[in-house]
């Protein structure tokens, strides 16, 4: 069931413009990945070259080792939702999915199995047009499921839904990751995949800026360290000796950066000065994801300024 996603140097340009610049990462199965980057990083591009549905100009993504069009059965190895509205509004969920069922050869007992997998067993006979965009999106990652395939390919899985829709979408590719498939998820807001996948690879102007565990960004921007003590100029004395930035704030709490907390309270403990309270703060992963990708954006602001 392992299948691992594989991108080489994947490169497509649109006239001047590169959209996707040379990428090159992995993404491993039993874990949520998400794919971020600003609008017009080029996620949706790469997100397609992945599926075939775009040629690179150089370089190739590989699916277990093989390019999409080399994969026999496609809808068994790669589930993907492209787009929530991929269904006909005039149809039935049942009958939507029953239909791509039979062109994949893939039997009706499936499509009742998946329809109560995402929770729409209820209205399987109801029209597509009446659902609401919960409803849309659980039906198309029906669809991406007939076929029990070991990677799932989501493009904006959550934009645009409700708290409870996030919770549901974020349950299941838990659940689909844990069961050892390779998930991969586009968004470009942080705050929507920190909680939802475990790895993030952040892409800008088309080319890879990160590729990290979602705890290794929160550790690695950890900021500063707050320090409530009744020995304030002492212990700011101790910490500048040891390599730490240290200012006051208006409550006379001291923030200290460069040395983490348990030094601070080592130093503190050897020293014989009380500590009240000691704090590490961090920067959001919004802020971190807004720096990192400041440049990417910086760039399109100018580009689109440019324009007539
Ligand atoms: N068919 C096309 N012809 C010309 N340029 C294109 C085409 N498709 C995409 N682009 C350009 O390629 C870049 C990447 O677009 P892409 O849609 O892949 O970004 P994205 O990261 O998915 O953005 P969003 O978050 O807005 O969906 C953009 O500059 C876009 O204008």
């Amino acid at each position: 069931m392992e299948c691992m996603i594989e991108l080489r140097e994947l490169t497509k340009r649109y006239g001047d413009t590169t959209a996707v610049d040379r990428l090159s990462f992995e993404v491993r199965p039993g874990v949520v990945t998400g794919f971020l980057g600003p609008n017009g990083a080029g996620k949706s591009t790469t997100m397609r070259m992945m599926l075939g549905l775009h040629r690179p100009t150089s370089g190739e993504a590989l699916i277990d080792g093989r390019r999409y069009d080399e994969i026999r059965r496609p809808l068994h190895e790669v589930g993907a939702v492209l787009d929530a509205d991929a269904a006909h509004p005039g149809r039935s969920a049942v009958t939507h999915l029953a239909c791509l069922a039979r062109s994949n050869g893939i039997g009706r007992a499936r499509v009742h199995e998946v329809l109560e997998q995402v929770g729409l067993s209820g209205v399987a006979g109801r029209r597509v047009g009446g659902f609401s965009l919960g409803m849309r999106q659980r039906l198309g990652i029906a669809g991406a499921l007939l076929g029990d395939p070991a990677v799932v390919l989501l493009d904006e899985p959550v934009n645009g839904l409700d708290a409870a829709g996030i919770r549901w979408i974020r349950s299941t590719l838990r659940a689909l990751a844990a069961e050892g498939r390779t998930v991969l998820l586009s968004s470009h807001l942080m705050s929507e995949m920190a909680v939802t996948v475990d790895r993030v690879l952040i892409i800008g102007r088309g080319r890879l800026i990160e590729d990290t565990s979602v705890a290794e960004m929160r550790d690695r921007f950890e900021r500063d360290v707050l320090v409530r003590t009744p020995r304030a100029t002492e212990l700011t004395g101790l910490l500048t000796r040891l390599g730490a930035t240290v200012t006051s704030t208006a409550d006379g709490d001291l923030i200290a950066a460069g040395v983490d907390a348990p030094a601070i309270g080592d130093a503190a403990a050897a020293a014989g000065i009380p500590i009240h309270a000691l704090t590490p703060r961090s920067a959001t992963l919004e802020d971190v994801y807004l720096q990192m990708t400041a440049e990417a954006a910086e760039y399109r602001a100018t580009v689109t300024k440019e324009d007539p």
